[in-house]
């Protein structure tokens, strides 16, 4: 008999299965008994009922059914044996495919084994890759740092999920330049300089959708607040948000075509030269409140989803870029931020001298909300002023030598009128000219005189207190010594006026005013030596108009822009910093007796 009664996978023990199977031998054993056994029934039936008589054949038949019953007994056996071999079957049919399940399932484990150890590898090696990058641009080598720059580049082109964090770790390091930009234009090329570019033009290069070779990184953040950016050029790019609050652009800082799909925080930024926003997308709020615009801010053809908020910003520059096509097509200009429209609008391109109200003080021009702006020498003795070529030097300071003539007569005020142009020849026809002077060998010798005359005037060990206060221990006219093109009097190497330096502290004691206009070209330099360094250093008022940003701030930290002619910022005490339209004085009649 065949047992399979064993023959089943135990689930505590998988892949165990007990068999217990029937031997050749043992079939042939059972086969001969069979026979055997048949022949034996035959030849006893034979011998038992071979008679033919009605008892035998009874008893035969009984044997038969009996016979018959033993047979469908065992054929109900073999159904049985049958039935469950064939579960036998399905069983070991079923075990192979559980164990083909545990085969399949070790499999996937160890290829998710395989694939957890390749990422963790992977993820090892980026984070070295990483560590060392962002090692190397903290190095103080400018190779090194370029190396680590690169390579943080490279990093997050092949690692997209990276490049977020490569962003901010890139704006992180140019966050940490909080320097002012007069220390940037001073060192534009040092090597923090020539990085920080690099860095700069690193994230321009990722940011711009047409950039070739899948270069572009889509929905990128930056945050680049209070950071100093030297010549920064985001034109063309695409990014998420950007804050740019209270950085200092200097230099052009270009956003021509940009699209910000989130918000724009420029608040409080200062932009020393151009700032390009021409064709510019604000998605989102653009934010420039308390902006200061030194150079030229071209908004033309920007796009504002929101309104944009100009609140308090300062636009030093030309205020004529834009009074028409200014958002044209996105704002109407009725439309145009209120603060905006007032700055834009409210300062004259003309401001006729004559119709500038009268005061005590020396009328200059008009500021912003339309009253006068002036100097006053009894308050502060001298005046610098810093133009471009052909942006109104001459005129300013012949609104100044008519201010001195009208308000006083020759007995209170002389002027000494240094004009190596000779472009005022003749403007000061009345007493008050002491001496014209165009050249430095006539200028020399009048200082000289200037000067002694000056010492008598210096208090003496026996000057009272009360005399002080009145300044009484001398009588004589105010001194005006005005300077038209001061960089022809320097041109030479030395300066004529040298001589009066050491009475530029104690002006008002001595009753004398200097008064310099001179190019803005070459100004910063110039302000390093003799009577200019002692007069910025004294902190004058005065004005600063057109001119090259990289001259850097000339006066009170005030920087020339791109300004038209006429129009300054004006530096005072009682003001600070101001944008001012200088007087017209048209007609400008030589002044007579
Ligand atoms: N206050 C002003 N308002 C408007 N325009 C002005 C003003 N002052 C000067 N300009 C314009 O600038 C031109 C040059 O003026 P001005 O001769 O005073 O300049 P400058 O700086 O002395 O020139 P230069 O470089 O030759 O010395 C004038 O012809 C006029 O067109």
């Amino acid at each position: 008999m065949i047992s399979v009664d064993e023959g089943v996978a135990r689930d505590d023990e998988p892949g165990e299965v007990a068999y217990r199977v029937l031997s050749i031998r043992m079939i042939w054993f059972a086969s001969a008994v069979i026979v055997v056994l048949g022949i034996a029934v035959a030849v006893w039936l034979l011998a038992a009922f071979g008679h033919g008589d009605a008892q035998e054949r009874n008893q035969l038949e009984a044997v038969k059914t009996a016979g018959t019953v033993v047979v469908g007994t065992g054929g109900a056996a073999a159904l049985l044996l049958a039935a469950r071999r064939q579960r036998s079957a399905e069983i070991a049919l079923k075990q192979k495919d559980l164990d083909q399940a545990a085969v399949a399932r070790t499999h996937a484990l160890q290829e998710r084994m395989a694939e957890d150890t390749r990422l963790d590898a992977a993820e090892r090696r980026l984070t070295e890759l990483y560590s060392t990058a962002v090692d190397q641009l903290g190095s103080e080598r400018l190779a090194v740092q370029l190396g680590g720059l690169y390579a943080l580049e490279r990093l997050g082109q092949s690692s997209p999920g990276q490049r977020q964090t490569i962003v901010n770790v890139l704006c992180a390091y140019l966050r940490m330049f909080t320097d002012s930009a007069a220390d940037v234009v001073e060192n534009p090329v040092g090597q923090q300089g020539r990085v920080r570019q690099a860095v700069g033009e690193v994230l321009a290069a990722h940011l711009r959708p047409d950039a070739p070779d899948h270069r572009f990184w889509p929905d990128i953040d930056i945050d680049l607040a209070g950071a100093s950016l030297l010549g920064f050029d985001l034109s063309g790019c695409r990014v998420r948000s950007a804050g740019f609050g209270a950085a200092a652009f200097v230099g052009p800082a270009r956003f021509a075509g940009t699209t910000f799909t989130g918000a724009a925080g420029f608040a409080s930024a200062e932009f020393t030269a151009v700032a390009d926003f021409t064709g510019t997308t604000f998605g989102a709020r653009a934010d420039f409140t308390a902006a200061t615009f030194r150079g030229d801010a071209v908004f033309a053809s920007a796009r504002f989803a929101d309104g944009p908020e100009f609140a308090d910003a300062t636009f030093l520059t030309r205020s004529d870029f834009g009074s028409a096509g200014f958002f044209e097509s996105s704002v109407p200009s009725d439309e145009l931020p209120p603060e905006l429209a007032r700055q834009l609008t409210t300062l004259p391109l003309h401001v006729p001298y004559a119709e500038l109200p009268a005061s005590d003080a020396l009328p200059l021009g008009v500021r912003l909300d339309g009253t006068p702006a002036v100097w006053s020498p009894e308050a502060d003795p001298h005046f610098v002023a810093f133009l471009g070529p052909e942006s109104g030097k001459t005129t300013l300071v012949r609104g100044i030598l008519r201010g001195i003539v009208e308000r006083h007569t020759p007995a209170e005020a002389v002027i000494l009128l240094v004009d190596y142009r000779r472009t005022s020849l003749g403007y000061v026809g009345t007493e008050h000219l002491l001496a014209y002077a165009v050249s430095t060998a006539q200028l020399g010798g009048m200082v000289e005189d200037v000067r002694q005359s000056l010492r008598r005037r210096l208090p003496g060990p026996d000057v009272t207190q009360e005399q002080l206060k009145n300044r009484s221990w001398w009588s004589g006219p105010e001194l005006y010594v005005v300077v038209d093109d001061a960089d022809l009097v320097t041109a030479g190497g030395i300066d004529p006026l040298e001589p009066l330096r050491e009475f530029l502290p104690q002006a008002k004691d001595v009753g004398l005013h200097v008064v310099i206009a001179r190019r803005t070209e070459g100004a910063s330099g110039a302000l390093e030596h003799g009577v200019l360094n002692t007069l910025a250093g004294l902190r004058v008022p005065g004005v600063v108009g057109n001119g090259d940003f990289r001259e850097g701030p000339l006066l009170s930290g005030v920087w020339p822009s791109a300004l038209m002619p006429g129009r300054v910022t004006a530096v005072s005490r009682r003001y600070g910093r101001e944008l001012v339209q200088l007087a017209w004085p048209e007609p400008d009649p030589p002044l007579s007796a």
